[in-house]
């Protein structure tokens, strides 16, 4: 089976006067169609620079990568982002946000009548997906930020992208509404088939919502290890309390706190314990 998205052997440095950061070294990685994927890892470790390379916004040295079975050469109507930052169009109704796409050139598929009609019922659809009928003529600064980053998603599903690509989308909400959007990102990833690839420094979160997680690792960057993650399609909030669950929460926290080499104040507690000698 061909993969969605296919990376051999991908470098990439960045030079900044005398200094250089090797942000990803030999990255291999297979994604399948559908897959919902996570990175997670230290702080550097090239997680934003391997998704952004994927969404073809970065250029990479060496290696090779593909997404839906073309060669990545930039942006391209098959792959779409979501960012932490909304990025909205303030001058624009929750309705236009997400109709937006279709003015850009690229997406002047509406020839006909029936295109049109399509197009409109794709918006609504997508209003309901992510639960915004009641926000449709809303702006974006009546919005709270869940709603307008459900503004942003729906707006990103637009144009049936075959792959989201996510970076760090949840990571300035409060913890109640993270959850809320953990499940509604799981319901719509279940409803639009779409091949998902998430970054994330939240551990929980990464197993939570990955049927896969990479684990990278900093200086050079590069995959330090893949892991399954042994829960069921269908996630309820309850699992994060499970055994499975919290050991491989465990084991990530212990190889990420490893490969950063950082102490945490529980490392340095363990220290201070220890008998002299
Ligand atoms: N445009 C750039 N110019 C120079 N160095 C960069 C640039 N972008 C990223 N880097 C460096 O490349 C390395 C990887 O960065 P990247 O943002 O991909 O890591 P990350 O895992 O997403 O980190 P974080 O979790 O802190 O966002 C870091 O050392 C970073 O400082």
């Amino acid at each position: 089976m061909n993969a969605k998205i296919r990376i051999r052997g991908l470098t990439k440095t960045f030079a900044t006067g005398a200094t250089r950061v090797q942000a990803l070294a030999g990255i291999d990685l297979d994604v399948q169609d559908n897959e919902f994927i996570t990175f997670v890892g230290a702080s550097g470790c090239g997680k934003s620079t391997l998704l952004r390379a994927i969404g073809g916004l970065e250029y990479v040295d060496s290696g090779s990568l593909s997404a839906s079975g073309r060669e990545v050469a930039g942006p391209g109507a098959d792959r779409a982002m979501v960012f932490q930052h909304y990025s909205l169009y303030p001058w624009l109704s929750v309705m236009e946000n997400i109709r937006w796409c279709r003015r850009l050139a690229v997406h002047t598929r509406d020839r006909t009548l029936a295109d049109v009609e399509a197009a409109s019922g794709r918006a609504d659809a997508l209003l309901q997906l992510m639960g915004l009928g009641h926000a449709r003529d809303a702006y974006p600064n009546q919005l709270s930020g869940g709603m307008q980053q459900r503004v942003a998603i729906a707006r990103a599903l637009m144009p049936k992208p075959e792959i989201l690509l996510m970076d760090e989308p949840f990571g300035a909400l409060d913890a109640q509404t993270r959850e809320v959007m953990h499940d509604l990102i799981r319901h719509v990833h279940k409803v639009e088939k779409t091949t998902i690839v998430f970054v994330t420094h939240d551990v929980e979160e990464a197993i939570y919502l990955g049927n896969r997680i990479v684990l990278m690792a900093p200086r050079p960057g590069r995959i330090a290890q893949i892991y399954d993650v042994p829960l069921p399609d269908a996630r309820r909030q309850d699992m994060k309390h499970g055994q499975d669950f919290l050991a491989l929460k465990k084991e990530i926290l212990a190889r990420i706190r490893e490969t950063s080499g950082m102490k945490t104040d529980f490392d340095l507690l363990e220290q201070l314990n220890q008998p002299a000698g």
